[in-house]
């Protein structure tokens, strides 16, 4: 089958595309502006196009000269705290542009579109852990554009039978096992890579964004799943499409909640350095909990997970910044 991976050079993207090219069952087509991905990150051997899904002619030129029968949809602003000081460029590049990639698809008849949805659907929600039918509810922008593309995409489906999956990833985090490709992103606004920023002599110390919430130390909890096992839920849900043809959406998550606190210790468990750590006011936009239930993705999707322990995700990641101290 013919793919695009449109954000294929990002974080997330280029550890699918790894795994979809370690496949060797699908023709790849990577898409991607460039804004914060890398062309190092995907391997050499994978078709690049530069380009952007705002762009309505040059996704016109892609898509003539490629077909694809199916898209991941990775491509999009990412940051929480980001989008509530600028939400309009949020609602561009993930609504707008989503639209227009959309519109290409209908054109030029793909059948299949998986989209890289949130845990930040569910605002602040009425139950830990989270299944993927519970309610949603954003409580910033970023996460209420990813709202409106699953909507859309509904439509789509009965408009003209655009069959997708949603997947909602919790946080993503740790870093292929081979240590060449992980999260670079410039500047960083992630909390592991921030944490390793220390150990690897960039900056003093990390800071905690609040510790009054209602949780057990007072810091966030967050759901950190590993990159790679997010790409093998990437893969079973093409499978899944395929033979059920029918549109779904799944959590995924690694089962544990972390707190921000907890995420440092781990850090400092694996790289041995002291790590300080400084309180500072609440970042916007931020949940106190979010925990995902991933029980309908394992049941239907057959997903497991190959990372269940903290540890051994942050130590993925260690190894891709002690490889690449400068990055891509
Ligand atoms: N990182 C997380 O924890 C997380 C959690 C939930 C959902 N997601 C979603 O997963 C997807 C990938 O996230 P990531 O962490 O890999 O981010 P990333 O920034 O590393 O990757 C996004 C990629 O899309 C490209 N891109 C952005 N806008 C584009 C445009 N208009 N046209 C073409 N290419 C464009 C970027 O250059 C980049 O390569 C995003 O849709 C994000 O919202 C991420
Ligand atoms: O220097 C830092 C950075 C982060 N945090 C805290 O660590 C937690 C995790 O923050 P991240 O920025 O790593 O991740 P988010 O939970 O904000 O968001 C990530 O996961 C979401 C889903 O849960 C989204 O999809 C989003 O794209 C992705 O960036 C938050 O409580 C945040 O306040 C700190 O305390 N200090």
């Amino acid at each position: 089958m013919k793919i695009l991976i449109a954000g294929g050079a990002g974080y997330i993207g280029s550890h699918l595309v790894r795994e979809l090219h370690k496949l060797g069952k699908h023709e790849i087509i990577v898409l991607d502006n460039l804004s914060t991905g890398h062309t190092a990150a995907i391997p050499q051997a994978v078709t690049f196009e530069q380009g952007d899904i705002r762009d309505k002619q040059r996704l016109d030129e892609v898509f003539a000269k490629h077909k694809p029968v199916a898209v991941y949809h990775l491509s999009a602003s990412i940051e929480v705290a980001q989008s509530c000081v600028d939400p309009l460029s949020y609602y561009e590049n993930n609504v707008s542009g989503t639209v227009t990639l959309l519109q290409i698809m209908q054109k030029y008849g793909s059948k299949y579109f998986i989209f890289s949805s949130t845990a930040a659907l569910f605002g602040m929600p009425d139950r830990i852990p989270i299944e993927a039918d519970d309610t949603t509810k954003p409580v910033n922008p970023y996460g209420e554009t990813k709202l409106a593309v699953e909507k859309i995409l509904h439509w789509c489906d009965q408009a003209f039978g655009l069959k997708y999956v949603c997947l909602r990833y919790f946080n993503a985090c740790g870093a292929d096992e081979a240590g060449d490709i992980g999260e670079d992103h410039t500047p960083e606004s992630h909390l592991i890579p921030l944490v390793l920023q220390v150990p690897a002599g960039k900056r003093e110390k990390v800071f905690i964004f609040g510790d009054d919430y209602d949780t057990e130390d007072g810091t966030c909890v967050r759901d950190y799943v590993h990159v790679t096992d997010l790409a093998s839920a990437h893969i079973q849900a093409l499978d899944y499409l395929g033979e059920t043809n029918e549109s779904n959406r799944f959590n995924l998550g690694s089962g544990h909640g972390y707190s921000v606190k907890q995420i440092i210790d781990a850090a400092r468990r694996v790289t041995g350095h002291p790590i300080p750590a400084e309180i500072k006011p609440r970042r916007a936009g931020d949940p106190a909990t979010l925990v995902a239930s991933s029980t309908k993705a394992e049941k239907v999707l057959g997903w497991k997970r190959k990372y269940d322990s903290i540890d051994k995700i942050v130590a993925t990641a260690w190894k891709f910044h002690q490889l690449h101290p400068k990055g891509f």
